[in-house]
């Protein structure tokens, strides 16, 4: 994520997405979550300019654009991370299933558990590889034993990496390779049982093969949750998701169909994006 501050304003003359027009007949998905004029602000700093934005259920959207566009403001506000920090904050709305999670009221532990996060650094905890899955789903039930074996189980198999560790659950999860180390922690994302997976250019540390592996999991995930990636990789864009949210400056210039955006965008910025003209 950049610190560079755009000194360019926003072109607000660009199209802003109707919201679940179209794409719901192509589709036949429900919106799971409403982004409706959402504006972020690092302090003073306008990052998000009136976003509005449908993601649909048990699909993957992805966000595009050049560096410093929002993209990973975006996300982050999905789950209100940047609580973490000072002078950070969102105005508008989100609504998961009809509900405002920028709502001061909202319970963030349950808001988090909900919508779970995978960054761009793989970031195992200093522990066994078990305890990284199991550490998850303790900060949120108490379960016996043997009901907690088995959700670690079955979230490292959700994750694809079941056959590679199943013989050495108490080695550290440092000692994984990089993109198993991110496949461990989606695994922890999946074990709490969330309805949204935000992944915040998984695969930008990964070669080749992890990265295959990491869009075959996603592939095989969305039919579960709703998935949220942010990439810079327009191929990956392309592979992996069905709808595509191009940004520039802190706006949404376009969200359509992945298809529809890669092969006949409606704004000449994203046109001249995804050719390679800037960014
Ligand atoms: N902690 C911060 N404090 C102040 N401004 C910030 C902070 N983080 C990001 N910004 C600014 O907010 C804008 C959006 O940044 P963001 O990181 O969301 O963009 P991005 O599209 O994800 O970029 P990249 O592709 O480089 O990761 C930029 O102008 C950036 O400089």
């Amino acid at each position: 994520m950049t610190e560079q501050l755009v000194a360019e304003t926003a072109d607000t003359t660009a199209a802003q997405p109707s919201i679940g027009s179209t794409v719901n007949r192509v589709t036949n998905r429900r919106e799971k979550v409403s982004i409706r004029n959402m504006r972020f602000y690092y302090g003073e700093h306008e990052a998000l300019k009136t976003v509005n934005l449908p993601l649909y259920e048990n699909t993957v959207t992805a966000f595009i654009g050049p560096s410093g566009c929002g993209k990973s403001t975006l996300l982050r506000v999905l789950n209100r991370i940047y609580e973490l920090y000072p002078n950070q904050r969102a105005e508008g709305e989100v609504l998961l299933d009809g509900k405002n999670i920028l709502d001061p009221r909202q319970d963030l532990n349950l808001l988090r558990a909900q919508i779970g996060m995978v960054f761009q650094k793989p970031t195992p905890f200093p522990m066994t590889i078990f305890d990284n899955v199991a550490f998850g789903i303790k900060l949120y039930e108490k379960l016996p034993k043997s009901e907690l074996e088995d959700r670690v189980v079955s979230a490292l198999k959700r994750a694809g990496l079941w056959s590679e560790v199943k013989d050495k659950l108490n080695a550290s999860g440092l000692s994984l390779s990089g993109g198993q180390q991110q496949r461990l922690c989606i695994a922890r994302g999946v074990a709490v049982k969330p309805e949204v997976i935000l992944l915040d250019e998984p695969c930008s540390a990964l070669d080749p093969i992890s990265t295959g592996k990491i869009e075959e999991l996603i592939g095989e995930l969305k039919s579960e949750y709703t998935i949220i990636i942010v990439t810079h990789n327009m191929q990956q864009a392309a592979r992996v998701s069905e709808f595509t949210t191009f940004m520039y400056l802190g706006s949404v210039i376009e969200f359509d169909t992945t298809e529809k955006v890669f092969t006949n965008p409606s704004q000449q910025k994203t046109q001249d994006y995804i050719t390679g003209r800037f960014g």
